[in-house]
């Protein structure tokens, strides 16, 4: 056992200086000798220590190996060195630094039958001995030593002092770090006690016979020995304070190659996890030489993870690194050079650990408590609470911040919820509506009915013709994709709406557009009166503050307004204020936006106070893709008529101007009541006369002038032309051959068709139709489109259009004929009553060419169908009104006259 000398003891207090200092791992190297088995096969040292600190491969320039040839370590030792020389010139300095309360380990790391063990058992003896000199000549200090020793045998922790085979529970302690639960601890009475300790653990240890160790370690073995120390001076006295510290002397397992160690059975499998543990320990090692950023590996394995603080924590280590010189292991060796080299690079920080004693204990704390007392009872500075204030205030206004864009968050996700929800809802009701329509489309025949219905997959037909364009089925060929999209995207749209304008609608009105056209609900049909479909757009934008039932009190009002105003304006030319007094009149109508579908069942229900948009709106919120198929209008057509850049302002009165002002009421896919229709065409009127006024007409010449323009005179009350039949003829057949060109509305043709008999006073109606229908044929030859808000309009859309209308009617012909009114409705237009679709095949023969008489019947229908007898004579009434002249008693030539019986 060596000992201290005096000298070497003032330099390991001495030591107590690297406390706090970071400092490199120290790496040694012991190079064994060639032993008797490496002999036999003639193997020569591949290796050769050339200096103190380099050891040098002797093959490297025979084999042109591309690995370094040398390697510089903090101390090689030659194979004829003794441990004591290893120990003495390499571990003892860390070794010993445990007396002056420093943690340090001491590895031994080489492949199997390099040396470990035949290094380790030396080392711990040489340590302990030097401890044990150390305690004997510190008499002032009184010492305890103990003993404790673990292996790591196949990942599982085993406590050596203890002949149980429990295996030991590791768990981190935030402070102390990785501990051993129940680990047996023995203090050391004496150098025999723990000699006898010592081979005690031996004897435990699991070891095994392999090919190239007789006696080759199977597991990792630490032995600690733990040192408190204190001063017998201040023994039990406040001011006493303990130094502990612990040295670990681990002896690691070699690594190995099953190939090489001929391992099979539990040899094959402990070299397994030797293996596995080795691994991560270089990998943690190699992570630590690179710095400490980013994750280090320790708790891979048991074995990093109880040496986790002599791995880059608060310990000193060494590493002796162990190699066999023979040729044949030179692959190994290798792999421990690596290990070396990267374990010289990474650094620990040892403290020294001070234990301070119960009384010690208090008495610091009873000190710091009577320094917090004092602070408390004398404030700092001023400036510090104002800082604490201010911080205080900071937060706080961080927090409110932070808890209102959680509340905005919140909102927006509920909102998010919400659309998706009903977007669900309405691919639930599309798909349900999908299957309706094949109803429709099949019910009044009872033959097919029962093969629709049977149809295997049907609604799924339908979704993917929903989702496919080009889907094109034989039987549904009518029914069109685009429909199907589009009755997708109103449905969509009204939810979108419905969000934005529920509170402000209230009361239902059609879906218009400046076509015409009046469009009918493709859904909810049931719903749905003649009154409603009738309810004009503007009437339904100045009702706002009045109750549905008193729709038509308002819109008298309403029409007795605009009298008023026109009367107004005609008294009081050239005021030039008259003109912009009458646009106020209607800029209500034109800032409003038609945002509405007509298919959404809300629609019914609640009402709109702002006008629905029919097929054709603005589609806001929504793919482009949607967006497209919807163009926005701003009001009912009587509004743009009248408003819009019309040519029938007194501002603008040019060719351009009126074709502007048709494009703009032309083949748009929305779809206009006739009311909006006619009151577009009051306003129109209105504008022509008093466009005449601004044209310098004279009063007296005002009946001719407005004859001229082919529009009758409101205020004249001259009796009509007698040419006027004649005339009132050639106007209807151009009308219906436009209606056909154009592809205008059928209810529409029907309204205008019942409305428009032949009365001279229908006169004015029958110019501005025909001028409307021909602007609209022109533009539709130019370019096979119009335009809309500066938008191109494609004709298709009033195709489109139209073939939802009928789609519409078909519908109502089932729930608004009878059954055998049905039948008697087919079998007088010619449809065989055991054919397929026969209300398709009806409503697609309605209005389809321009014969009196087929217009005729069809208009019975489609007025059947939109239950127009009461209202359209109460429309009529309301419209002659205003603006006919009450004397006028002119003949009538009326359509009606020629108007066929349903049946
Ligand atoms: N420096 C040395 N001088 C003389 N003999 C040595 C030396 N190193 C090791 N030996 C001998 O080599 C053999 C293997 O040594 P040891 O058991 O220590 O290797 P090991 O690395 O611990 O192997 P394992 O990993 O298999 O346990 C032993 O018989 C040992 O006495």
């Amino acid at each position: 056992m060596g000992a201290i000398a005096g000298e070497e003891l003032v330099k390991w207090e001495k030591m107590q200086g690297v406390s706090g200092r970071e400092e490199n791992i120290l790496v040694l190297l012991r190079l064994r000798p060639l032993n008797q088995k490496e002999i036999t096969f003639n193997e020569v040292p591949a290796w050769e220590c050339i200096n103190q600190t380099t050891i040098l491969y002797r093959n490297t320039l025979r084999e042109g190996s591309t690995f370094p040839s040398a390697y510089t370590f903090d101390r090689v030792f030659r194979g004829d060195c003794c441990t004591k020389q290893v120990y003495d010139e390499g571990a003892k300095e860390i070794a010993l630094s445990v007396v002056g309360g420093i943690n340090s380990s001491i590895f031994a790391y080489g492949q199997t039958s390099s040396g470990k063990t035949y290094t380790m058992n030396g080392i711990t003896e040489y340590a302990a001995a030097d401890i044990f000199d150390y305690i004997n000549r510190h008499e002032e200090r009184a010492f305890v030593l103990k003993f404790s020793a673990i292996e790591i045998y196949n990942e599982i922790i085993r406590d050596l002092l203890s002949s149980e085979n429990t295996p030991l529970r590791l768990r981190d302690d935030p402070e102390r770090g990785p501990i051993l639960e129940k680990l047996t601890e023995e203090t050391l009475r004496d150098w025999e006690h723990l000699k006898e300790l010592i081979s005690f653990c031996e004897a435990q240890r699991q070891v095994g016979e392999t090919y190239l160790n007789d006696r080759s370690s199977r597991s990792h073995q630490i032995i600690r020995l733990t040192i408190e120390s204190s001063s017998r001076e201040f023994l039990g006295k406040s001011n006493s304070a303990t130094l502990s510290a612990s040295v670990n002397f681990v002896d690691l397992a070699g690594s190995e190659r099953a190939s090489q160690a001929l391992s099979a059975g539990s040899r094959l499998k402990e070299g397994c996890h030797i293996n596995r543990s080795l691994l991560t320990l270089s990998t943690v090692i190699r992570k630590l030489s690179k710095g400490r950023q980013g994750h280090i590996n320790y708790r891979d394995s048991k074995l990093t993870r109880i040496l986790q603080p002599s791995l880059g924590g608060n310990a000193r280590t060494a590493i002796i690194c162990t190699l066999s010189p023979a040729q044949s292991h030179v692959e190994q060796t290798r792999n421990t050079l690596l290990f070396a080299c990267c374990a010289k690079e990474v650094t620990t920080k040892a403290q020294v650990n001070v234990v301070m004693s119960d009384k010690a204990l208090v008495n610091k704390l009873q000190k710091e408590v009577e320094r917090l007392e004092s602070e408390l009872r004398t404030p700092g500075p001023p400036s510090n609470n104002c800082d604490y204030a201010s911080m205080l205030r900071k937060k706080d206004h961080q927090i409110e911040k932070m808890e209102k864009e959680i509340r905005e968050l919140i909102k927006e996700r509920d909102l998010a919820q919400s659309r998706v929800e009903d977007l669900l809802l309405m691919v639930g009701n599309y798909q349900k509506s999908g299957k309706e329509k094949d109803d429709t489309w099949e019910d009044d025949n009872s033959a097919s009915e029962s093969s629709s219905n049977n149809h295997p997959g049907h609604s799924d037909v339908r979704i993917r013709q929903f989702n496919n364009p080009h889907y094109n089925e034989d039987e549904d060929s009518e029914s069109t994709p685009e429909e199907y999209s589009e009755e997708y995207c109103k449905e969509v749209q009204c939810v979108e709406l419905e969000e934005s304008s529920r509170d402000d609608l209230e009361y239902p009105v059609p879906s218009t557009h400046d076509n015409g056209v009046m469009a009918l609900p493709l859904s909810e049909e049931e719903n749905v009166t003649s009154q409603e479909i009738l309810t004009p757009v503007n009437e339904e934008m100045e009702d706002r503050q009045f109750p549905p039932n008193s729709t038509h009190s308002v819109l008298e009002q309403r029409l007795n307004d605009v009298q008023l105003s026109i009367d107004s304006s005609v008294g009081s030319y050239p005021d030039e204020q008259s003109p912009h007094a009458m646009s106020a009149t209607m800029s209500n109508f034109r800032n409003l936006q038609l945002t509405r579908s007509w298919s959404c069942r809300e629609h019914y229900m609640t009402g709109f106070r702002t006008p629905p948009s029919g097929f054709g709106q603005g589609f806001l919120g929504k793919p482009d893709s949607f967006q497209r198929k919807f163009l926005p209008l701003t009001v009912g057509a009587s509004s743009r008529l009248s408003m819009n850049g019309s040519a029938y302002s007194i501002e603008s009165s040019s060719v351009d101007d009126l074709k502007s002002s048709s494009m703009r009421t032309s083949a748009n896919e929305d779809i206009t009541s006739i009311q909006t229709f006619v009151a577009g065409m009051k306003e129109m009127v209105k504008h022509e006369y008093e466009k005449q006024l601004v044209d310098g007409q004279d009063q007296h010449m005002f009946g001719k002038n407005v004859r001229d323009a082919g529009v009758n005179p409101m205020l004249e009350l001259e009796a009509p032309p007698v040419e006027w039949p004649l005339q009132f003829k050639r106007l209807q057949e151009e009308i219906f051959e436009l209606w056909q060109t154009c592809s205008v509305s059928l209810v529409h043709r029907t309204y205008f068709f019942l409305l428009f008999s032949g009365d001279p006073t229908d006169s004015i109606y029958m110019e501005v139709e025909l001028r409307r229908l021909s602007f609209l044929k022109e533009t539709f030859l130019n370019g096979n489109h119009s335009m809309e808000d500066g938008q191109i309009v494609p004709l298709t859309s009033s195709v489109k259009a139209l073939r939802r209308e009928r789609g519409t009617l078909i519908k109502l012909m089932q729930k608004r004929l009878s059954g055998e009114e049905r039948k008697s409705v087919f079998k007088k237009w010619g449809i065989p009553l055991d054919s397929k679709r026969r209300r398709m095949q009806l409503a697609y023969r309605l209005w389809s060419n321009t014969d009196m008489n087929h217009i005729t019947e069809s208009a019975a229908i489609v007025a059947k169908l939109v239950r127009f007898s009461e209202q359209g004579k109460a429309l009529k009434g309301m419209f002659g009104l205003s603006f006919t002249p009450q004397c006028s008693q002119g003949r009538s030539y009326s359509w009606r006259s020629r108007r066929a019986s349903l049946y």
